[in-house]
């Protein structure tokens, strides 16, 4: 049977109703509906194929996006498209592009440091892209270690301007996208020097090339660092390297939300946290997190399609031959990677939200859940992304040698996505970032300061660290509190310990040195915590549709038992389960890997449609 005739089999023998799970997929009915709006109108529009990608020069293939770029511009404008169809098309054209940086990150960083009068001079003039903007903080020399920045903006009270100047090679910026070739300005990150004094990092806008002849500017140096990973992957963006050599630029161009320099040169920290600087970077991470579902959910498109095609072996009688997909193997590496993707897409749903609540919070100067809103962004955005990257390499050998082939999507699809475990923060350096968090959260224990939101638990830590899973029988381990209870305890008791063990040292610092690997390990522990905990909630919500919450609920199964199979080391270790109740929970994923493939095979062959479209533009 030809694999649409089997989908179309199969949707006629869903086992729930598959137009309320796309919705429930997309969030909303009216994000559905945008969606597919918009995904017709790629899938159906020539320039915006992406079949030939891999097979272009870097040139071409600049050209080529660059062509693309501008046919969505004019598209949005000729369709009078709102920000969210603008922002899925831009995603369907589906080509790391400038863009992204402008929309993502240059627009953002002014709308977040800039004040009143900086957006209002700034933002109409980039919405219009007469300016296209790019982010640079990252320079040759430091990447992670923000502070490490060498670029310099040295306030000349003289001329009431900043000289903005790159001392070393190191301090040259180094890998932000679109500055190669399109950006017309930069967000800079450099040392703020006010009279001899350095005050760290802050913004600054400067201008790059003539919006005459887009030549670079006096005392700018400025090109593309080459190629990168793959043939096409992210070769369509022109990642940049820039120099100053004493550029100056007006006073006013210092974002000053955050802080302030005077007309006398008077540095003014304004009674915000600095890490407020960073604030652009905590929206990418929570936007990156969503996106993992998106990347994953067409990596297990993929695979599920072939798995159900392809057959091999136990022909009998001259019968058709076995397909891959009744294989446990298969199913058990295939399974817990659709589920996944549901995790991923309701705890992004959910950090959305938790992202637009502590915007709202600063605007009241309520700076309460920052923490944890950085722990939350820096730890989910680790977690679903190195999740996500290993997920699209084994979807890769799910597929045998056509997994290798470009026009399977998937080695173009890794080599676009693998670059996210870096960018945005490197995902070991932000699972310190929730570990310093957790460790904070632990040393306050006992002070009366009661943690809330997503590491409460961590105020039942008495409890947790001494009770016992209750669970006798496989089926036990199909009940939501039991799954919570068990990785409430794991985080709370690897935290604990590591806590403890930090006693051990000198100083904290020496503390967190020796033991970076157990406390990043915590942090993963705290951060799938919370995603098994948001998917539940999202299953304690009113879900419509004939048997979508039931299958909703056997993915959550299978996305926590295959965690905790995966980790059962953590739980056994940390006594929260016996080695008995591991294999109790092995052998129920077994029987659920039954039922997501016999019971309800639409389920998987769901996720195949859902991006259809999308997959169709692609050449596979
Ligand atoms: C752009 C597209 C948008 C859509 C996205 C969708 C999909 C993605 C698709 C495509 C993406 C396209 C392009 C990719 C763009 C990539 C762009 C970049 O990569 S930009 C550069 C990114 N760089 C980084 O992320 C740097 C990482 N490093 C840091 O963030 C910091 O250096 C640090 C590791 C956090 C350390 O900072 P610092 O030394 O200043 O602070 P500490 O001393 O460690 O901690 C002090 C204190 O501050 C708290 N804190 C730190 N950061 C934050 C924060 N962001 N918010 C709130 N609080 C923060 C920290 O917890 C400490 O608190 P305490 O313990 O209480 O003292
Ligand atoms: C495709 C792509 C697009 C990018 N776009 C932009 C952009 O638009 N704008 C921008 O400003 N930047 C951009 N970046 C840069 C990106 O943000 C940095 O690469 C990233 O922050 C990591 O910094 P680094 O490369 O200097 O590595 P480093 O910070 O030097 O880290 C190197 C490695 O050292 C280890 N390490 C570092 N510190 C620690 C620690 N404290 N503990 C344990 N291990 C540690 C980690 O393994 C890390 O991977 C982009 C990068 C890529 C790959």
């Amino acid at each position: 049977m030809e694999a649409l005739d089997y989908h179309a089999e199969e949707r006629r023998k869903a086992e729930f109703d598959v137009e309320e799970m796309k919705i429930v997929w997309a969030g909303s009915r009216q994000a559905y509906e945008i969606s597919d709006r918009v995904a017709r109108l790629v899938a159906s529009d020539p320039v915006f194929r992406k079949d030939n990608r891999t097979m272009l020069s870097r040139k071409d293939l600049f050209k080529d996006t660059l062509r693309k770029a501008a046919h969505a511009w004019k598209r949005i404008i000729e369709l009078r498209l709102s920000e969210e169809e603008a922002s899925k098309l831009r995603f369907f054209v589906d080509q790391p592009v400038f863009t992204d940086l402008h929309w993502g990150m240059f627009i953002p960083a002014i709308k977040g440091q800039g004040n009143e009068e900086q957006q209002q001079k700034w933002l109409p003039m980039a919405y219009k892209m007469q300016i296209i903007g790019c982010y640079a903080q990252t320079e040759l020399g430091h990447g992670s270690n923000v502070q490490g920045l060498e670029t310099t903006a040295t306030f000349d009270p003289e001329t009431d301007e900043f000289v903005i100047h790159s001392p070393t090679l190191t301090s040259s910026k180094w890998w932000p996208g679109g500055l190669g070739k399109v950006s017309t300005h930069a967000l800079i990150y450099a040392r703020l020097i006010t009279d001899g004094q350095d005050h760290g990092v802050h913004g600054f806008i400067v201008q790059l090339r003539s919006l005459d002849d887009h030549l670079p500017l006096p005392g700018i140096t400025v090109g593309d660092i080459g190629m990168k990973f793959g043939s096409g992957a992210y070769n369509s963006m022109d990642n940049g390297v820039l120099r100053f050599d004493h550029v100056r630029i007006l006073r006013d161009q210092m974002l000053m939300g955050v802080s302030q320099v005077t007309r006398e040169g008077k540095f003014m920290q304004s009674d915000v946290p600095r890490q407020l600087v960073y604030g652009t970077m905590v929206y990418v991470r929570q936007k990156i997190v969503a996106d993992a579902s998106c990347a994953l959910s067409r990596a297990v498109c993929i695979a599920t399609r072939y798995s159900v095609v392809r057959r091999q072996f136990g022909s009998h009688n001259g019968g058709p031959e076995t397909q891959v997909i009744d294989y446990k193997t298969q199913q058990s590496r295939l399974f817990p990677l659709l589920a996944s993707a549901y995790a991923f897409r309701f705890v992004g749903e959910w950090l959305k939200w938790l992202y637009t609540d502590v915007t709202q919070r600063l605007q009241a100067s309520d700076f309460s859940t920052l923490p944890e809103v950085h722990a939350c962004t820096a730890g989910l955005k680790s977690v679903t992304t190195s999740a996500t990257a290993d997920a699209i390499e084994e979807c890769r050998k799910l597929c045998g040698g056509h997994g290798y082939l470009s026009s399977s999507g998937l080695p173009e699809l890794f080599a676009v996505y693998v670059p996210a475990c870096t960018y945005e923060g490197d995902n070991v350096v932000l699972l310190l970032q929730v570990a310093r968090f957790l460790m904070k959260t632990v040393s306050q224990l006992g002070s009366g300061k009661k943690p809330v939101g997503t590491i409460a638990y961590m105020g039942r830590s008495e409890h947790l660290l001494q009770c016992r899973c209750e669970v006798e029988r496989a089926e036990d381990w199909l009940k939501p509190n039991v799954i919570l209870e068990a990785f409430e305890a794991r985080a709370a008791r690897m935290s604990v310990t590591c806590a403890k063990n930090l006693n051990n040292f000198a100083n904290q610092e020496e503390g967190f040195a020796q033991l970076a690997t157990d406390l990043a390990e915590a942090a993963v522990a705290h951060v799938q915590l919370i995603i098994v905990s948001k998917f539940i909630e999202k299953l304690q919500q009113d879900i419509p549709g004939k048997g979508v919450k039931r299958q909703l609920e056997i993915l959550f199964n299978v996305y926590a038992l295959s965690l905790l199979h995966k980790h059962l080391g953590d739980f056994v270790a940390s006594g929260c389960i016996t080695p008995k109740q591991g294999a109790l929970a092995n052998e129920q994923l077994r029987l659920l890997y039954s039922q997501v493939h016999f019971d309800n095979p639409s389920l998987l062959l769901y996720m195949v449609l859902l991006l259809e479209r999308l997959l169709q533009s692609t050449s596979f």
